[in-house]
């Protein structure tokens, strides 16, 4: 599926209306059961927790699939939990709440459920053919009820659960081994970034693209990904990733990496890529030039002003730097710029302003108000290079309508400082919000909400906000008009979606 067209979850409609959904807490962690628990109500449905107080409108019980698939524990799970074998109650496995978000309708149950006569049968042979919970001290039954079916995940297991829930029910209630998970999750992460930086680099941006969207849904989902239902039910990894996770988790190994990865050809076009001012093109023609080293390039006569420049300072580029760095190179600039007009407004954006403990460059964004006429940005440079702070212009001053944006290399005074790459962006009071948003990032977080506004007949650029567009295919029928959006907040306002405060832009929406 196209990873553009899947709607998003804000867009999904009530799929769950009418639904009363009971999540059987076992064997699923706690985020997971969070993430089905917000995707239904989402999607106009209602999370019953307390089975007990309300089993009469219960008409699904969810279970994980593993447990579903395995009729003898389903039997001794149901058996705790007052199951009504009368009612409609559907019993289905999670893959239904999956599948029904990724078709975006409520599906059929059918082929996801587990047969209530089955159980029955089952039931009533192990207890002398007697119906469901007929057989046992009421008392009893309520307490299995009590304890069992209002244990939502975030209670600590029961401490005396009846004999019909075993040991290993306890135990998975509370998604143990929260170590483990992550480690698992790194290992698969650490191998689609592979893929993705060596589709990357050779100018496959789609694939990259697809591959980074995926790598940051499964850092945003936490938990362990253990089958390849969970993995293609998180939203933003398509059938074709949750493959590549499941046969990481079967063999711990990816083909494709070996076979996209291991070649000398790609290793060398990787790194050359790394190069500031190097395109896939030109990393690959300098492999087929011979070049393989980043020694070699240093001999190429070939090279531009600012690949030279990448080239010098390579290492220290591409180490990134603590936040505390940051704000030292940040006083610098804000220093100089206010020297020269002292009602500027100056900002850190970038990984910065979203709380990243390390950033790999300092983006700086300054507001001009409408009264103030000096050309800020080339006074700014002239004293940031006269006092030997700004070594290196990478891009010089491009101006872009009412913005100007100067890329470069900075360090700061003082012993064994580091090289840093510097970004300053100078721009109109009326364009303050919309810049700062888009300079906060991530590029992720900004694709995806420039999707929504495109939705929306509206579109998003660091510029400004229009409304009323009107576009057939990818052509502009009509540019619209622009939105006032003083604040980020009124931008989130206009589109209709939550307030989402920086540390929380690191993924899409
Ligand atoms: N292709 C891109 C590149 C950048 N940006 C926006 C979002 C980024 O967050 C911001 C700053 O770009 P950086 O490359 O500096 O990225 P970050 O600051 O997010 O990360 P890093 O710590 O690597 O600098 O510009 C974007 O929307 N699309
Ligand atoms: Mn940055």
């Amino acid at each position: 599926m196209d990873p553009h067209k899947r709607p998003l979850l804000q867009n999904k409609s009530r799929i769950f209306e009418n639904c009363y959904i009971y999540i059987l807490p076992v064997a699923l962690g706690k985020k997971r059961m969070s993430l089905f628990q917000t995707q239904i109500t989402n999607g106009g449905g209602i999370c019953v927790s307390k089975l007990s107080a309300t089993k009469c409108n219960v008409t699904h019980i969810v279970l994980e699939d593993s447990v579903v698939k395995d009729s003898e524990r389903c039997v001794r799970l149901l058996s705790s939990i007052n199951v009504d074998t009368n009612t409609a109650v559907k019993i289905v496995g999670t893959q239904w709440i999956s599948k029904c978000l990724k078709e975006c309708v409520c599906l059929d149950t059918k082929e996801f459920e587990l047969s209530v006569e089955k159980i029955t049968d089952k039931v009533n042979t192990k207890s002398n053919s007697k119906p469901l919970n007929e057989d046992r001290d009421p008392g009893t039954v309520k307490n299995d009820v009590a304890d069992f079916a209002t244990c939502t995940v975030e209670d600590s297991p029961p401490k005396k659960l009846k004999p019909a829930v075993s040991e290993e029910d306890v135990c998975l209630q509370s998604s143990s081994k929260p170590r483990e998970n992550s480690e698992c999750n790194h290992l698969v992460i650490a191998e689609l970034q592979k893929l993705a930086n060596a589709f990357r680099s050779t100018g496959d941006q789609w694939r990259a693209y697809g591959y980074e969207k995926a790598i940051s849904a499964i850092k945003a989902y936490g938990s362990e990904i253990t089958s390849y239902e969970e993995a293609v039910s998180i939203p933003g990894v398509g059938s074709k990733i949750a493959a590549k996770v499941s046969e990481f988790l079967a063999s711990g190994h990816l083909r494709k990496v070996d076979e996209i990865c291991g070649s000398e050809r790609s290793q060398v076009v990787e790194l050359f890529t790394k190069v500031w001012g190097v395109g896939p093109a030109t990393a690959q023609s300098w492999f087929q030039q011979g070049f393989r080293t980043l020694e070699d390039l240093k001999a190429n006569p070939n090279l531009t002003k600012q690949q030279k420049i990448g080239l010098k300072h390579f290492d220290d580029i591409q180490d990134r730097m603590p936040r505390q760095e940051v704000e030292q190179i940040a006083a610098v600039v804000e220093t100089a710029a206010l020297s020269i007009e002292p009602k500027l407004n100056v900002e850190l954006c970038g990984s910065y302003r979203r709380g990243r403990t390390t950033c790999g460059d300092v983006d700086i964004l300054i507001t001009k108000q409408d009264n103030i006429h000096t050309d800020i940005l080339p006074c700014l440079l002239q004293q940031l290079k006269e006092s030997g702070f700004v070594t290196d212009d990478l891009v010089n001053i491009e101006v872009s309508r009412n913005q100007k944006k100067y890329l470069g290399i900075c360090r700061l005074p003082g012993e064994n400082q580091k090289h840093r790459r510097l970004d300053i962006f100078v721009v109109p009071e009326s364009e303050y919000a919309t810049a700062l948003m888009h300079y906060t990032g991530s590029a992720l977080f900004n694709r995806s909400i420039r999707l929504v506004a495109a939705h929306k007949g509206m579109s998003l650029s660091e510029h400004c906000l229009l409304a009323g567009v009107v576009r057939e295919g990818k052509e502009m029928l009509n540019d619209g008009y622009i939105v006032p959006t003083p604040t980020e907040k009124s931008i989130f306002g206009l589109l209709g979606i939550e307030y989402r405060p920086p540390e929380e832009r690191e993924h899409r929406l």
